[in-house]
């Protein structure tokens, strides 16, 4: 049966490109918000949904990360990665130096900042929900409005390209995560997330956890933190390492660092993404 995956939409966006990269035989279907497309996850109104999680000039995308901390019964199945060119569009007529306010989702606005600061010093930057839902704020704006999109979106709605690639650096690539109702079997190439908090502050906590995996020789390839969101300065810690919950030594560290801690979520065990070029 074909699978239905959700996405943050509408059609058009990053998040859809990945989607489609991932699986091009899948039923698609929009969501306007990351949560609403980790709820229908959950609530299995979807197979799989695809949010974004972590990009290369922005850093984490929160809003995927306190999903993934908080929701139950979500794990991720697959991470994919692209690259992100960003369009600066406008509707047809307006011209690059009459915009007033420019409006895409924060992390495109955060990937072009140092363009904006340099070419739009006096426009108002605007949050949308995605990059094509800040097309369609633009187009509904009373006062003289661009947007940042993907090129899709050029293709999509009746809009004229301003410029194009104003991220500012040639190198930005966005990671996805797929998210589902269970992980992935192993496959030898795998990443695990985790997650956990300590309820007690002591000297060393962090360093003891972070050895269950260097004393077994386990890379960790990223580490973080979140607000509990309980108290200033409490914080949910969120590990990358590589390998699969189900190999021994994943598993022996796993289970070490669960004894030291007060919440723990393995947040999934899947395959690395791998370029197509290799
Ligand atoms: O808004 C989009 O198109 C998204 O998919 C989210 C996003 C925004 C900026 C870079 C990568 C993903």
């Amino acid at each position: 049966m074909t699978e239905c995956i959700g996405y943050l939409g509408p059609a058009g966006t990053y998040t859809e490109q990945a989607a489609l990269l991932y699986a091009p035989e899948a039923t698609l279907k929009p969501y306007p918000t990351i949560n609403a497309v980790g709820a229908a996850v959950a609530n299995s109104e979807l197979d799989a949904g695809v949010v974004p999680i972590e990009n290369s000039l922005e850093g984490s995308v929160t809003f995927t990360l306190d999903l993934l901390i908080s929701q139950s019964g979500l794990s991720i199945r697959n991470e994919v990665v692209i690259p992100i060119d960003h369009y600066l569009v406008a509707p047809r007529g307006v011209e690059a130096d009459v915009v007033r306010v420019i409006y895409s989702h924060p992390q495109a606005l955060a990937q072009c900042r140092g363009y904006l600061e340099l070419r739009f010093p006096q426009a108002q930057n605007e949050a949308s929900l995605s990059t094509v839902a800040a097309v369609a704020d633009m187009q509904a704006s009373v006062v003289p409005a661009a947007a940042i999109c993907p090129q899709r979106a050029t293709e999509i709605y009746d809009v004229q390209v301003l410029d194009r690639g104003i991220q500012d650096s040639p190198v930005n690539q966005t990671r996805f995560a797929v998210l589902a109702r269970a992980d992935h079997a192993p496959t030898g190439h795998d990443r695990t997330s985790i997650c956990f908090s300590f309820t007690v502050d002591r000297p060393g906590s962090l360093y003891h956890c972070i050895g269950e995996f260097s004393e077994r020789n386990i890379n960790l390839v990223k580490i973080e933190s979140r607000p509990t969101k309980q108290a200033l300065g409490r914080y949910i810690f969120l590990i990358d390492c590589i390998g699969h919950r189900a190999e021994p030594d994943v598993a022996a560290a796993l289970e070490g660092l669960r004894q030291r801690v007060d919440m723990f979520k393995i947040l999934g065990s899947y395959p690395l993404w791998e370029p197509a070029d290799g």
